[in-house]
């Protein structure tokens, strides 16, 4: 019996575009990529998974298969349909373009290929949905996951759960993940809980062809963790009508050809996580309101990239004039940059 192989290409991703904090996301032509080889069953003794790793976050990634944040969302998977280990000598290669902790979508892309993982060494054959069910139980808000997996611009929700499933669906991340191999002497993981069913529902907006993403890449990490941890827990109903305007126009004009500048840049604007977050990004309030439609023609609206440092810059031209001064003003904050033009690509795909 020959060994079977196959490849997971999930993309990065950008989420909440300005006013659309943890609602919406769109999927990017970075990715993250998992080449695989399930050797046949052998008589031999047990042998752990090898995982090998080149790429962004090559250096401090762990390459064990029970620490790794993919691998042990594909362990979760597994446990959860009985099954308790990983195929013996499973050859696991991770090559990944998704820089850490910048704000595009690295560890939303990681929980993806872990269950798109899970699911094919399971051949478990799980509708996309129940996926988003179980990543849904690692990353708690839906916008990237969502993006990550059926790509695009994706606007999402979850559902209200009853009091059991929702006492299910928020259990510490500690009880979901395992972090034990089945001989560990534990039986801590071994029986994780399931998820709820339908925790997590999507539509797919339009998007025109005409629009690029300049991606303006601090050479710093902000966790996703730290730049939530400063945003308020109430808002006033002024604000929540700004952010609820602006993103009801959003949605349908990043559809538009040719798209309208003066309308999507106003309706790119956010008072509920950007003015939180500025303290974490010196040089953010400069770069959001100084580089506009009317001084960097080709551009229509500029925004956080999730929980930042990342700035998105959506324009049709002008890429170079529109990261070269952002560069200059984050200069003047001692932070340097690198930057990217990226396109809007599709969802996940596991190729045999
Ligand atoms: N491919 C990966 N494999 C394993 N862990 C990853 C991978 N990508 C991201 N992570 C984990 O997720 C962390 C970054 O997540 P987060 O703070 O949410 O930032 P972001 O998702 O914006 O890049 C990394 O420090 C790392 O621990
Ligand atoms: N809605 C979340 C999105 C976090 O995205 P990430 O790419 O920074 O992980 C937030 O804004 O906190």
């Amino acid at each position: 019996m020959a060994s079977r192989k196959f490849t997971i290409k999930v993309p990065a991703t950008s989420a909440n575009i300005g006013p659309g904090f943890d609602v919406v996301g769109l999927s990017l032509s970075l990715h993250l990529t998992l080449t695989v080889v399930v050797p046949p069953p052998s008589d031999g003794p047990y042998v752990p998974p090898l995982l090998k790793y080149t790429g962004e976050g090559a250096a401090e990634v762990p390459l064990d298969a029970y620490k790794n944040l993919t691998t042990r969302v594909a362990l979760y998977l597994l446990r959860c349909h009985d099954i308790r280990s990983f195929p013996s000598r499973l050859d696991i290669h991770v090559n990944n373009e998704i820089p850490f902790g910048r704000g595009l979508g690295s560890s939303g892309a990681a929980v993806i290929a872990g269950v798109l993982l899970g699911n094919e060494l399971g051949g478990l054959n799980l509708p996309r949905e129940r996926l988003l069910d179980f990543a849904l139980m690692v990353e708690r808000h839906p916008d990237n996951v969502t993006a990550a997996l059926v790509g695009g611009f994706v606007g999402s929700y979850l559902r209200e759960l009853d009091e059991a499933a929702t006492e299910a669906a928020s259990v510490p991340l500690s009880e979901v993940l395992p972090e034990f191999p089945p001989d560990a002497g534990e039986d801590w993981g071994l029986n994780p809980p399931v998820p709820p069913l339908g925790i997590g529902h999507y539509v797919r907006f339009g998007w025109s062809e005409s629009i690029k993403a300049v991606a303006i890449i601090p050479r710093f990490e902000l966790s996703t963790a730290k730049a939530r941890e400063v945003l308020p827990l109430q808002y006033s109903r002024k604000d929540l009508v700004f952010n609820l305007q602006r993103l009801a126009v959003l949605t349908t004009a990043l559809g538009q050809s040719p798209p309208n500048p003066e309308l999507i840049y106003e309706a790119m604007k956010d008072r509920v996580h950007q003015p939180y977050r500025k303290a974490l990004i010196p040089g953010l309030p400069e770069v959001t309101s100084s580089i506009t439609p009317a001084t960097h023609p080709g551009l229509l609206g500029i925004c956080l990239s999730g929980a930042g440092p990342t700035i998105l810059a959506l324009a049709t031209h002008g890429f170079d004039a529109i990261a070269e001064d952002a560069r200059a003003i984050f200069r003047k904050t001692n932070v340097k940059i690198d930057w990217k033009l990226l396109t809007v690509v599709g969802g996940s795909v596991v190729v045999q």
